[in-house]
């Protein structure tokens, strides 16, 4: 499972969790503007924005699971098993394959604005990376300072949703995820009165009392309330270290430990967290081994370089010793 969540204080955050019993091999990686972006079914961008994310490398490939490029605009790609369904390639539309969905898009839209014009010119294509990398069955999030939108391509043809919200996790699709809330608007984070029988004699024997019902599985749809919630009534202070630890948190409330989601004796723990600041070009991190923040500054390298910058993602706690 996964969760991305988008956040605004004074500058423009985004983010995911990425849930999986197994890592790819995973790596921080920094695309410059003259790296050559090939593509399967169209000619090759020989510039384009620069972008940073997480991603795994093969031979000279990107393949990105979450990024955002220099202009302010983030996008991640988010399991939707059993829903994804890719398309043949259409003649007279911009034929995209799914593993280049990330960087076509970030690499030629500013804005999310022009992000949404170029979905409505382009086909998502089933074709494979290779035999060793099959289509992944995905759903993204894409997302500015000015909002985001949900996109899930599926058998009945390419959804493009408005999500309010900010954030997004697996199965169902989206709009049953929203519906879904309907069930939790009675939540609060404030004490509740009672309601519930006016001639009964009820306390709030305890703060929190508001959300009761708030789900805290580890399920999909779970997860969209409880982080939904979180995120909703989120209150930070709007510096950088105020802002980044805040959305460490949010996205903190749907982590997933060892043991608790068991898949055929492997266990899906929250093997990465990301937040990335999409206005100044870092990419902060925790891993499920290292709860220190880890960053890496785009701006403080070569954009206008040909050749991929990657950073290994740092492993292992560093604690803090005080004596
Ligand atoms: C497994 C990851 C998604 C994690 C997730 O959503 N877990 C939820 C589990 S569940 O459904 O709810 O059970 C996804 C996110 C991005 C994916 C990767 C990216 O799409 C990039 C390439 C794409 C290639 O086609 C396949 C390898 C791959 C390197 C993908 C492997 C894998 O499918 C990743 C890493």
């Amino acid at each position: 499972m996964c969760t991305a969540a988008t956040y605004q204080t004074k500058d423009f955050y985004f983010g995911r969790t990425l849930d999986y019993e197994f890592s790819y091999g995973d790596e921080i990686v920094i695309t410059p503007r003259n790296y050559q972006f090939d593509f399967r079914h169209r000619e090759s961008l020989q510039s384009h924005y620069a972008m940073i994310g997480m991603a795994h490398v093969v031979g000279n490939d990107p393949l990105y699971y979450d990024a955002f490029n220099e202009k302010g605009l983030a996008m991640a790609g988010l399991n939707f098993v059993g829903n994804a369904s890719y398309y043949d390639v259409e003649e007279g539309k911009e034929n995209i394959a799914q593993f280049e969905f990330i960087p076509w898009i970030l690499g030629t839209c500013a804005t999310l604005d022009e992000a949404k014009k170029a979905l409505s010119e382009m086909n998502l294509t089933n074709t494979p990376y290779s035999e060793q990398f099959p289509v992944a069955q995905l759903h993204w999030i894409i997302a500015d300072k000015t909002g985001a939108i949900t996109v899930e391509a599926m058998e009945d043809g390419m959804h493009v949703y408005e999500n309010k919200v900010g954030v997004l996790t697996n199965n169902p699709p989206f709009n049953i995820q929203m519906f879904l809330l309907n069930q939790y608007m009675g939540l609060s984070p404030k004490q509740p009165e009672n309601l519930f029988a006016k001639d009964i004699e009820l306390n709030a024997y305890s703060r929190g009392m508001g959300a009761i019902g708030l789900p805290g599985d580890l399920s999909s749809s779970s997860r969209f309330a409880k982080v939904a919630f979180t995120k909703l009534h989120s209150v930070s202070g709007n510096s950088e270290a105020e802002s980044v630890s805040q959305f460490f948190h949010i996205l903190g409330s749907v982590d997933q430990q060892r043991g608790c989601c068991d898949v055929n004796g492997k266990y899906e723990i929250t093997l990465y967290t990301s937040c990335c600041n999409a206005q100044k070009g870092i990419y902060y991190y925790t891993t499920y081994d290292n709860h220190q923040i880890s960053a890496v500054d785009m701006t403080k390298e070569d954009l206008d370089s040909t050749e991929l910058i990657k950073y290994e993602v740092i492993q292992g706690e560093h604690i803090f010793m005080q004596n």
